[in-house]
């Protein structure tokens, strides 16, 4: 080795020396501000700062600064929530054992303005079932006795518009990117009369206070569409519900399937949140100790009884007082749920620990929760919730709702990728397939049955290809639309308008495609006239078909009903068609039933327009040497369509497209999502 070699070796060490003590004392540096960042947080003063510089503060501050006048905006006010005596229970087993099962037993409680309520628990405790109640969302199917209160007064008119209920399942457009999904919920759910820029200024609060910043511009995703992370489509959602500036917030699980930092950083959000005055109530399942600290208030079940509700700091001495006594440096939380979790390991066990929850439920009965008049709601509450009472239901009118609702509906449409590429190879393999099977039809009684086949297989494939794919989408949007719904974000009307707009050029392209590729080949009536009219009728049948498949889908409960609906429904329509049973043979009593068969229609039309005023079949038996031929009207008088015009069958397509879809339209606003009714307890109701 040569002594410049040497050198420069020892050079390296040395320098690599240097670099590691370099990156030892940033490290140093770094940890001293992280120590010193949490010590701040935690502190008396740190904790004030942070909470008054909550997201959602842009509107506040826009109104301070002049931008809107804080009369005109949709203030937040302060909701005392309680609730007493809340028992629910479910029909479970079959018929002849069917049972009662009881979910919740007698739970009291409440949750102040400007604080956090954490609803604990095992699983299977009653946590979502008590927040579905509080939220008044339970599904129907059970029976709920109890009472909320808010504000002093029951659940009122006003009390969604106030109330933001964060699901456990992500429901949203998988095709919009964050922001979009944030902006549309912020334009939509707050009213015209804040200003543009304070609507955009709080979606960019929102996203950076949910740590969305990265993920913004990328698409929310679903099943087919590669998108966001689990972790940020669950805070996305999260940030769609506060975008309605919500002043009592229900949160499902919103910590569930999010890492330690940013289940942290989203209970942060709502600790924040909550201490601008908000009501927070949310379930969660076995929160680092960090995030227990955040707790203003309670509640433990299990079993469906509460175990305890109170100030979450006062928990540990209260089951201290009872015998079980938390372990220090043990999280708070981790030890309550070891007391209070069955365990079904062996019949000995399990007796044991009911034993131990059924005392635990029983020591927290003799002390109680206050009763629903001990609570003081101030009278400016009981006065502001009154006047949300006589307040619009919806922040905009229907125009602007229209107005967003088309566009969000269109870029959902015109983003749809697999839709788009399903129809379009959908309709060219089958538009090839017909082609090259009919494309040789000769002018002869064979040549007859082939063009009156095929006029057969174009209608049935208008029909069907439109209905099963509005079926498929619009079912896959319900969820969302009913979400949307539950918190009154919009009226049915423009949405369902909006979606039909937008549904369109899928179908017009579709009917124009099919009809290009299949027509000349199979050597349909020679005129343009007749191509044109044959793209047409095909169209306006998709548009029926269209109608057809979201009607089904808005009556049906779920997506495997309607899709056993459909095919039934269009064989009934089929036999009407008159393809296969001659209108003229149709008992006069069903006959009626064509006119509501968009199959009957396009037949009829299809038919007119390839057949009438052409000649020059040969008659299937005919007399050597005496000419014969068959005409077009006379396969249409065989088909029973001699009197019919081609008017008629445009008119009976559009009808029926108008008709189907005002059936969807009629069975959506009946299908809103219904939710158990509150009775009072028995005993109340005696007195
Ligand atoms: N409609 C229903 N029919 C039958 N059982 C039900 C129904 N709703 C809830 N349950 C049962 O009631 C119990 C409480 O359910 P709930 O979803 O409220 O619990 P949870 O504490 O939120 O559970 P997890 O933490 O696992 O989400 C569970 O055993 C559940 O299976």
């Amino acid at each position: 080795m040569t002594e410049q070699h040497v050198d420069v070796e020892q050079g390296t060490a040395d320098g690599g020396l240097e670099k590691k003590k370099d990156v030892a004392t940033e490290l140093q540096a770094e940890a001293a501000d992280f120590q010193r960042q949490l010590q701040w947080k935690e502190s008396g003063e740190g904790k004030t700062t942070r909470r008054a510089n909550s997201m959602l503060d842009s509107i506040s501050k826009a109104a301070l600064n002049g931008a809107v006048s804080f009369a005109r905006l949709k203030k937040v006010i302060h909701v005392t929530l309680q609730w007493e005596g809340l028992s629910y229970s479910v029909p479970v087993g079959r018929r002849r054992k069917r049972t009662q099962k009881t979910i919740l037993q007698g739970v009291s409680g409440h949750v102040l303005p400007g604080h956090l309520l954490a609803v604990m628990g095992p699983t299977g405790s009653g946590k979502t079932s008590l927040i579905n109640a509080l939220a008044g969302r339970l599904p129907k199917g059970g029976s709920l006795q109890g009472q909320v209160l808010v504000n002093g007064a029951p659940r009122s008119r006003g009390f969604r518009s106030i109330t933001c209920y964060v699901l456990q399942d992500d429901v949203l457009f998988g095709n919009l990117t964050v922001r979009e999904t944030f902006r549309f919920a912020a334009n939509i759910r707050l009213p015209a009369t804040i200003s543009r820029e304070t609507r955009m200024q709080l979606v960019e609060d929102v996203i950076s206070e949910l740590a969305l910043g990265k993920a913004a511009d990328t698409f929310v995703g679903n099943a087919f569409v590669r998108g966001v992370s689990g972790g940020e489509r669950k805070r996305c959602n999260i940030g769609v519900e506060l975008l309605s500036n919500p002043s009592l917030v229900c949160l499902d699980e919103p910590t569930s399937g999010l890492d330690a930092f940013q289940a942290q950083n989203v209970m942060e959000a709502l600790w924040t949140l909550a201490g601008n005055g908000r009501t927070v109530v949310c379930t969660i399942h076995q929160p680092r100790s960090s995030i227990f600290q955040m707790f203003d208030q309670l509640l433990l079940l299990s079993e469906g009884r509460t175990m305890y509700f109170g100030t979450a700091s006062a928990a540990v001495d209260y089951f201290a007082s009872a015998g079980f006594r938390c372990p220090e440096q043990f999280n708070p939380a981790d030890y309550f749920m070891d007391v209070t979790s069955m365990s079904f390991r062996t019949p000995e066990e399990e007796a044991a620990m009911r034993r131990r929850i059924a005392l635990l439920a029983e020591l927290y009965q003799e002390q109680g929760a206050p009763a629903l008049g001990e609570v003081a709601v101030g009278e400016t509450s009981r006065k502001d919730m009154l006047a949300v009472d006589r307040e619009q239901q919806f922040a905009n009118n229907a125009g602007r709702e229209f107005a967003l609702l088309l566009g969000r509906a269109w870029r959902q449409a015109s983003r749809n990728r697999i839709v788009q590429i399903v129809t379009l190879v959908q309709t060219t393999v089958i538009g090839l397939v017909l082609a090259s099977l009919y494309s040789d039809m000769s002018k002869t009684a064979a040549g007859i049955q082939d063009e009156i086949g095929i006029l057969f297989f174009a209608n049935m494939f208008s029909a069907m290809g439109s209905m099963m794919s509005s079926l498929t989408t619009f079912s896959m949007e319900l969820g969302i639309i009913n979400r949307e719904r539950a918190s009154k974000s919009y009226r049915v009307l423009p949405y369902y308008v909006a979606r039909f707009i937008c549904d369109m050029p899928l179908r017009v392209g579709q009917g124009l495609l099919f009809g290009s590729i299949l027509y000349w080949i199979v050597g349909l009536n020679p005129s343009a006239a007749a191509f044109f009219i044959f793209c047409c009728l095909v169209v306006c049948e998709g548009l029926a078909g269209q109608g057809l498949g979201v009607a089904i889908s808005a009556a049906a409960p779920n997506e495997k009903v309607a899709l056993a609906l459909a095919p039934t429904i269009t064989i009934v329509l089929m036999l009407f068609g008159g393809f296969y049973l001659n209108s003229a043979t149709i008992p006069a009593v069903l006959r009626w039933i064509r006119f509501i068969s968009h199959l009957y229609w396009a037949y009829m039309g299809l038919a007119i327009n390839d057949f009438r005023g052409r000649t020059g079949w040969a008659c299937a038996i005919s007399t050597p040497g005496v000419p014969c031929e068959v005409t077009g009207d006379q396969i249409l008088a065989q088909l029973n369509f001699a009197d019919n015009q081609l008017w008629e069958a445009f008119v009976g397509l559009l009808g029926l497209a108008f008709g189907f879809n005002f059936l969807g339209y009629v069975f959506l606003r009946l299908s809103k999502p219904k939710f158990l009714p509150l009775t009072p307890p028995a005993a109340k109701k005696n007195a």
